[in-house]
């Protein structure tokens, strides 16, 4: 991958906007003055004309414009709004400064679920919330921002990324490897792949079957969909005929969805032309997110990773939501003795602002999360609910610290229990991954951008002067979702884990360039194939009563032997894939040979070199009612607590045939409906 920027250029607007309130309103009012449509992109290119940034004296401008136009009474309440949220919301980076500690909603973590479920509460002028994130600000983090860079935040130890690291992996020949989770705003949806999948029906049918409740099958959960999804025209507005279906969209959520905005012609035509020449093992499916995915499709939709910033823009103007950063939460049992001063693996420091935090469990009190930040012990109170959005890690760590979670191990460890839930942390799924290259007779390819460094730039220039260009994507421009042989041996012995025959056990990520993005020279196509239905489980367990030691993290990776077969037959499936015809002039050789190689060779191949997707869920599921087993009942309310709710991917009962960052906002659409149903 290209190296990492150091600075952020003035005019990155979009950027300024998701933190500036007043301009979020302003870019409303001028989207309805100039343009008439809801498309904020006139909006974006009038405020850059006018050069407006967050400089209070550019607030004139805008209500010069304003009065301009008196007759246009929309802009009213939107100006008014946008005040409104500057005098009233903001993100605080020290505690002190907030402007007290009672709400009625307190979330822990501003990821993927934490920030919905915020947004969506303060839809209700009457709530007031305060969203507790561990983090750093997202704010001007070009690795953040630009989708070209996406893999820098989490290439290396960074103080955007907990550091954290699995435990031995039997399946990986005892390897010990890097597990990504982002330590900043917007979370893991900051430093991610932008990939956007659903997942099948057969996902959501069946999350609904084990929980005995109809309102998480696929049907009752399209409408959060398309509530959350803000479907948008790509970035190089390419016409888009034939590459998406339109009616498993929606135009009017909150996070932008949208094709790849730059092409790779001859690449794509490759892959399409596949699907001509293997109509039966690789179908051409115009929309993988329709709830039947199997087939090869566009990698679409992709998230624009500048409009993700967009979704605390979204929270901003809203009124009395507080979002405190850069603290880092855990959980505290008893003292603050605990705290210490311990830094984090030794690669961040926590004295510098740390929440710790700790779950009062406590049915007499209010319900209250207590955190530190530097030395003082702050508590903070909900009247209503605290919520734990802190995802597939952070979540069970906070719960097990709080002395929730398997009563023996707790006290084994010295943490006096207050809710004995053994489910806690366990069921850890992630997908197993294997990456697969071949050297191409072709030089459109990513190659030559990430191997000359003008070329590079160049395409930086492009992406700073008008977001267009190669930055606007990863290099992956196809997935291919596909099956195991219905005739498989292992079938004899393994019941087909997969949510039904409408749901692939393979995922074929295509694109160009060299994975690694550093080789001196050549071109290459890469395939990432993703092993989706594990039949593995692991583990988030605690190895100390100290609060800030990490969590240990167990993805179980390649335990059974159902998982290793199904890999195997990944890498099979992706070599496939390329003895079409259409290749056979454009590829020059695999980089590794797999087929030359023994199954045992194979095997040895795959433990040596594969990684957890970082797709971990279920480590606090959801469950029936009426289960003996699981964390959160189907309303997601903490089974046997009370005012505790988790909304967040670690309440996913099994793993959708995907990955998880739109299942996880479908959770929390759900969720934050839940909370609202019952305080309304
Ligand atoms: C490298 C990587 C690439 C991925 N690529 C994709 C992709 O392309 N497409 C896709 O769909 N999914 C992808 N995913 C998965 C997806 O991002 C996650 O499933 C999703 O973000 C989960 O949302 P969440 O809200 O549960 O958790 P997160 O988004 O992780 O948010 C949790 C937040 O809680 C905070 N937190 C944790 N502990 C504490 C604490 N003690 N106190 C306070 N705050 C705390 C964290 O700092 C974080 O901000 C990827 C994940 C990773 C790591």
């Amino acid at each position: 991958m290209p190296s990492r920027a150091t600075s952020v250029p003035s005019y990155d607007l979009p950027c300024i906007l998701a933190h500036a309130p007043f301009l979020g309103a302003a870019q409303e009012a001028i989207q309805l003055l100039f343009d008439g449509t809801r498309t904020k992109y006139a909006a974006r290119k009038v405020l850059m004309l006018l050069d407006i940034d967050d400089d209070p004296a550019d607030y004139w401008v805008v209500v010069l414009v304003w009065v301009c136009d008196c007759a246009r009474k929309m802009l009213i309440p939107w100006l008014l709004l946008g005040l409104a949220g500057n005098c009233l919301a903001k993100i605080y980076e020290d505690v002190s400064d907030l402007p007290g500690l009672d709400y009625d909603f307190v979330i822990v973590g501003a990821g993927a679920a934490g920030n919905v479920v915020a947004n969506r509460l303060t839809e209700n002028p009457n709530f007031s919330v305060l969203v507790l994130e561990a983090g750093v600000s997202n704010e001007g983090v070009i690795d953040a921002i630009v989708p070209f860079f996406w893999a820098n935040l989490s290439a290396e130890p960074n103080i955007y990324e907990w550091n954290y690291t699995t435990t031995p992996q039997v399946g990986l020949n005892n390897r010990s490897v890097p597990y990504s989770r982002a330590h900043i705003l917007g979370g893991c949806t900051s430093h991610n792949a932008m990939v956007y999948t659903r997942g099948s029906a057969e996902d959501y049918n069946r999350w609904a079957d084990v929980t005995k409740d109809p309102g998480w099958s696929w049907d009752s959960l399209l409408p959060y969909f398309f509530k959350n999804e803000k479907w948008t025209p790509p970035a190089d507005k390419h016409d888009t005929h034939g590459e998406f279906n339109p009616a498993v969209h929606s135009t009017y959520g909150i996070n932008s969805v949208s094709l790849s905005g730059s092409r790779w012609p001859i690449f794509e035509n490759q892959v399409i032309q596949t699907t001509r020449e293997f109509p039966e093992e690789f179908p051409f499916n115009l929309d993988y997110n329709s709830g039947e995915p199997l087939g090869v499709g566009k990698l679409d939709p992709i998230y624009y990773r500048w409009r993700q910033a967009k979704l605390i823009g979204d929270i901003i103007p809203r009124t009395k939501i507080h979002t405190a950063t850069e603290f880092t939460c855990s959980a505290a049992r008893t003292s603050l003795e605990a705290c210490g001063s311990t830094d984090h693996r030794g690669r961040r420091d926590l004295r510098r602002g740390g929440i710790f935090a700790r779950y009062m469990y406590s049915v007499k009190e209010r319900t209250q999360f207590t955190f530190l930040q530097a030395d003082p012990f702050f508590t903070a109170k909900a009247s209503k609910e605290m919520i734990l959005s802190a995802g597939s890690v952070g979540t069970p760590a906070i719960l097990l610290n709080s002395g929730v979670g398997d009563k023996s191990a707790l006290t084994a460890l010295g943490i006096t229990s207050v809710l004995d839930l053994p489910s806690v942390g366990q069921n850890a799924t992630d997908q197993p991954a294997i990456f697969a290259e071949w050297s191409v007779n072709s030089t459109q390819t990513l190659d030559p951008i990430e191997q000359n460094t003008n070329l590079l730039n160049e395409a930086y220039a492009q992406w700073n002067a008008s977001r267009t260009g190669p930055f606007t994507n990863i290099g992956t421009t196809h997935i291919a979702w596909t099956r195991l042989d219905a005739n498989s041996p292992i079938f004899e012995s393994v019941t087909d884990p997969a949510a039904g025959p409408k749901t692939p056990h393979i995922e074929i990520l295509v694109g160009t360039g060299s994975e690694s993005g550093d080789g001196p020279t050549g071109n290459f196509i890469n395939f990432l194939m993703v092993m989706l239905t594990p039949t593995s489980r692991g583990s988030i367990t605690l190895q100390s009563n100290n609060p800030f030691d990490p969590p240990l993290i167990d993805p179980g990776i390649l335990i059974t032997d159902f998982d290793l077969f199904a890999i195997r037959e990944s890498i099979k499936k992706a070599y496939r894939f390329v003895e079409a015809p259409v290749w056979k002039d454009y590829i020059i050789a695999p980089t590794v040979n797999f087929l030359n190689m023994s199954t045992d060779a194979l095997d040895e191949f795959i433990r040596n070199t594969s990684s957890p997707a970082a797709h971990m869920v279920s480590t606090a599921a959801m469950s029936a009612k009426d289960a003996s087993y699981g964390v959160v009942n189907p309303d997601l309310l903490v089974k046997g607590a009370s005012g505790l709710r988790i909304i967040d991917a670690s309440i996913i009962p099994f793993i959708p045939s995907a990955h998880t960052q739109a299942p996880t906002y479908v959770v929390a659409e759900r969720g934050a409906d839940l909370i609202k149903a019952r305080w309304k």
